[in-house]
C-alpha cells in the first residue's frame, strides 16, 4: 500500500491539512477492515501514514455524511486539540474539510477505549490508579491550574469512552466536540441548549441551572473513577432497584460496605490506605454542591498519593530487608521505619545508614544484597601516637584516622560483622585515599599492603582508585554459611615507594556483597591477588604446549610456533646482565626447569635484565600501542600449572623496528622492601598477545 506522507507544522491550521486522497489512500478506502469505532455522529478508521520517514500508525474520524449538525462540534475539536497540547489529551495529526467531507485525524491509541478494559483482570490496581492519574493530569491541564492561561477548557463529555489507552496503557482524553473555552475564574453562565454530556455522568446541577462549570467535569471523573474501582460502566447493570452505580456507590460508602462492589479482579491486590484514598475522592467528587467537590489540582495529588500507598506495598516493601525494623533501630533515627514511606527507607537503605554510635554504615546494593561498613574508630592502633581523628567531609563516617607513618601502621582489627547475609560471598576492603591530592590518573596504583590475617602474612599490591576519590583494597573473600566468623587483621605497611611519604586516612573496612556486582567490578576485583608470597619469580613454561611447535633450541634460547605465533623463551643466563666486577650469578642444575639450571639471586645482586632479541624471532604481526609498562601496572605475580610463578615485566610491539633489526630490552627491577634476595630465576618469554 502506498503511504502517503503528510508536511505538519506547529500551530498552523494550514499545514495540517490533509487532502481526501491521502486519508482514502491511508485507510483503503475507509474499508471495513479499518473501522475501528463508532460514535453517534462519525466512524473512526484506523490508517497508515509516513512521518520523517517513519510509518505510524493513525486514527481517522469520519463524520457521517448525514452529521452535519455536528460540524459545529467537529470545528470545537479541531480548534482544541491544536491549541491544547498535552501528554494525557490525544494528538491531532491533521483533518481534511470539504463540503463532504470532515474527518480528523488523531494519533493511535492501540487499546481502544476505557470501557473495553473496565472488566479486564489484567487491569491491575496499579494500572488503574496510573491510568486515573493519567485523565487527573490532563483534565488539570485542561483547567489550566498552575499555569499562566487565562482560561481554561471545560470538556463537557468526560465518560469512559472518552478515555483512550495507547499500546502501554497511557490514557489520553479525547471527545472535544462538546467542550468550552471559558476566561478563568469566571462566573458567566454557560447556558446552552444543548444536553451537554452523557447523563449518567452529567453534573446532576446541571438540571437546576442548565451550565457546566469546571466541577462538572470533576463529578463527571468521579463517576469515572468509580467504574474503575468497581469494573463496570455507570449505566451497565439495569436489575438493580437503585437507578445506576453512582447511587449505589453513595450508598455503599456511607454504610461502610464499599467493599461488596469493588471488582473482584483487584479486591485481592489492593492496600487499603490506597483504597479509601481513592474511595474517598471519588466520593467528593460526586458531591452536589459544585464548590464542594475538589479541584483538578487536588484530585491529582490524591492520586498521586493512592498510587505511593499501593507502589510502597506492591513494590517498595518486598525490596526491604525483613528485619529493616531492627536495623532502624539501631540507628539515630531509630523510629523513622514507622512514619517515612517504604520507598524513602529503602532509599536511606541504598545510601546507607549509620548504625551503633555511628560506627557502623549498613547498605544495600543494586540488586537488595546486605552490605557493612566498620569505621576505622573501632579498629586498634599500637602506637598511641601514629594516628589522628579527623573529620572529612568526603567520608560516609563523622571520623576517620589519619596514619602518617606508612610504613609502620600497626592497626589491628578484630571484626565480627553482623549484617551480613548468609551464603553470599563477600570481599573485605579497606578504604583509605592519600590526605593530598590525587597526583595518578591510573585506576589502579600499586601500594603493596602487607598485613596479617589471623597468624598468615600476605601481601595486596594493587589498590583502586574509585569515583569518589577513596582507594579500596581487597584483604579477602569468604561466604558465611551457619556461624558468624570473626576476622583479624593486622595491618602492618605500605610500601613508600609508590605511596610517597603522604599520609593516607583511613575510612574503615567493607564487607561487600559481591555475588550480584557487575562484571566489571568482577574483573577489577580479579586483578587484586588475593593471597600473595612476598617472592617475585620470572618463569619459563615447563612443559610444551600440545598445539606448538619447536623450531630451534640452543640451549639458551627456545624459539616455538605457538598457534602460529612465534614464541621466545630465554634461559636466566641469557636474559640477565651481569658486571664484569661484581659478583657472578650462581647456576644451580635444576631438573624443573627446561634449560637445565636456574639462577638464585644472592642479596648483593640486582635484578637487571639485557638481552639483545632478533627481529625475526618474534612475530611480525602483533600489536601493541606502545612499549609499556608503567600505564600498566596490576601486574601480580601470577601462579602457573607447572609451579613456577609468572609476571609479566613489559610489552613491545615488535612492529617498532630498532637497532640493527634487534630489540633491546633492557630493564631494572627493584622493589622498595629491601632486595630480591633468594629469588629464584628460571627465564624470561616473549609471548604474541
Ligand atoms: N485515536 C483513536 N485511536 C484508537 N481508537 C479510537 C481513536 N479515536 C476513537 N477510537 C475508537 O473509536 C470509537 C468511537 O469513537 P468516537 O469518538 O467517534 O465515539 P464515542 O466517543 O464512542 O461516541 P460519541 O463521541 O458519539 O459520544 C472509540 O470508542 C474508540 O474505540
Amino acid at each position: 500500500m502506498y503511504i502517503p506522507s503528510f508536511v505538519f507544522g506547529e500551530n498552523h491550521r494550514d499545514n495540517l491539512k490533509i487532502s481526501l486522497e491521502d486519508i482514502n489512500l491511508a485507510t483503503n478506502n475507509f474499508s471495513d477492515n479499518n473501522l475501528i469505532g463508532r460514535g453517534g455522529s462519525a466512524r473512526v478508521y484506523r490508517g497508515e501514514v509516513t512521518r520523517a520517514n517513519r510509518c505510524h500508525t493513525v486514527a481517522a474520524k469520519r463524520l457521517n455524511s448525514d452529521g452535519g449538525q455536528h460540524k459545529n462540534e467537529f470545528m470545537t475539536e479541531l480548534e482544541i486539540l491544536q491549541d491544547y497540547k498535552h501528554e494525557s489529551v490525544i494528538s491531532l495529526v491533521g483533518f481534511c474539510y470539504e463540503i463532504v467531507e470532515n474527518i480528523i485525524v488523531y494519533e493511535f491509541a492501540s487499546r481502544g477505549s476505557l470501557v473495553m478494559h473496565l472488566k479486564d483482570y489484567a487491569l491491575t490496581w496499579m494500572k488503574r490508579l496510573q491510568i486515573s492519574i493519567d485523565i487527573a493530569s490532563g483534565l488539570d491541564f485542561l483547567h489550566g491550574s498552575g499555569g499562566d492561561r487565562q482560561e481554561v477548557v471545560i470538556h463537557r463529555d468526560i465518560k469512559s469512552s472518552s478515555i483512550l489507552l495507547t499500546d502501554d496503557w497511557k490514557a489520553k482524553i479525547c471527545d472535544f466536540g462538546l467542550s468550552l473555552i471559558s476566561p478563568i475564574n469566571s462566573e458567566m453562565d454557560f447556558v446552552t441548549d444543548n444536553a451537554c454530556g452523557a447523563i449518567n455522568y452529567r453534573d446532576p446541577v446541571y438540571l437546576k441551572l442548565g451550565y457546566l462549570t469546571a466541577h462538572s467535569d470533576i463529578y463527571s471523573f468521579g463517576v469515572v473513577l468509580i467504574e474503575i474501582l468497581c469494573g463496570r460502566l455507570v449505566h451497565e447493570d439495569n436489575s438493580i432497584q437503585i437507578a445506576d452505580l453512582t447511587d449505589l456507590y453513595k450508598n455503599h460508602y456511607e454504610n461502610g460496605t464499599l467493599n461488596e462492589i469493588v471488582f473482584g479482579g483487584i479486591k485481592e491486590q489492593v492496600v487499603p490506605e490506597s483504597l479509601i484514598t481513592f474511595q474517598n475522592l471519588a466520593y467528593e467528587c460526586l458531591y452536589h454542591e459544585r464548590e464542594k467537590r475538589p479541584t483538578t489540582h487536588d484530585v491529582l495529588l490524591r492520586l498521586k498519593k493512592a498510587l505511593e500507598f499501593q507502589e510502597d506495598y506492591v513494590i517498595w516493601k518486598p525490596k526491604l530487608p525483613n528485619d529493616y525494623e531492627e536495623i532502624f533501630k539501631m540507628s539515630n533515627s531509630c523510629d523513622v521505619y514507622s512514619t517515612e514511606k517504604k520507598k524513602e527507607l529503602y532509599n536511606m537503605l541504598c545510601k546507607g545508614i549509620l548504625l551503633q554510635h555511628d560506627k557502623v554504615l549498613f547498605s544495600l546494593g543494586d540488586n537488595g544484597e546486605r552490605n557493612e561498613m566498620i569505621s576505622a574508630r573501632k579498629f586498634s592502633y599500637k602506637h598511641s601516637l601514629s594516628h589522628k581523628w579527623q573529620s572529612i567531609p568526603e567520608s560516609r563516617f563523622p571520623k576517620v584516622a589519619k596514619m602518617s607513618d606508612l610504613s609502620n601502621l600497626k592497626i589491628r582489627l578484630k571484626i565480627r560483622p553482623q549484617l551480613l547475609a548468609r551464603g553470599v560471598n563477600y570481599s573485605v576492603r579497606l578504604f583509605f585515599k592519600f590526605c593530598g591530592p590525587r597526583k595518578s590518573l591510573a585506576k589502579g596504583m600499586y601500594v603493596n599492603l602487607k598485613y596479617k590475617l589471623g597468624i598468615e602474612t600476605l601481601h595486596a599490591y594493587f589498590a583502586t582508585w574509585r569515583e569518589d576519590g577513596w582507594m579500596m583494597i581487597e584483604l579477602c573473600r569468604f561466604s558465611i554459611d551457619k556461624e558468624d566468623i570473626d576476622f583479624e587483621f593486622l595491618l602492618e605497611s605500605f610500601s613508600r615507594c609508590y605511596c610517597g611519604s603522604r599520609a593516607i586516612y583511613v575510612e574503615g573496612i567493607q564487607f561487600l556483597a559481591i555475588d550480584n556486582v557487575k562484571d566489571e567490578e568482577i574483573d577489577e576485583l580479579k586483578n587484586v591477588p588475593k593471597v600473595l608470597k612476598s617472592d617475585l619469580n620470572v618463569v619459563q613454561l615447563q612443559k610444551l604446549p600440545t598445539n606448538c611447535e619447536e623450531i630451534f633450541n640452543d640451549g639458551e634460547k627456545i624459539l616455538l610456533l605457538v598457534n602460529g605465533k612465534k614464541h621466545l623463551m630465554l634461559s636466566a643466563k641469557a636474559a640477565l646482565l651481569e658486571y664484569p666486577n661484581a659478583m657472578p650469578f650462581q647456576m644451580k642444575p635444576s631438573t624443573q626447569s627446561r634449560f637445565g639450571e636456574e639462577i638464585e639471586l644472592l642479596p648483593q645482586q640486582v635484578l637487571r635484565i639485557n638481552c639483545r632479541i632478533k627481529s625475526e624471532w618474534l612475530s611480525g604481526d602483533t600489536e601493541c600501542p606502545r612499549p609499556w609498562n608503567l600505564h600498566d601496572t596490576n601486574q601480580a605475580p601470577k601462579q602457573r600449572a607447572d609451579g613456577w610463578m609468572e609476571v609479566r615485566v613489559w610489552k613491545l610491539n615488535s612492529k617498532h623496528k630498532l637497532e640493527n633489526d634487534h630489540f633491546h630490552v633492557k630493564l631494572k627491577l627493584i622493589i622498595y622492601e629491601g632486595t630480591m634476595s633468594g629469588l629464584i630465576l628460571c627465564g624470561l618469554e616473549f609471548r604474541a598477545m
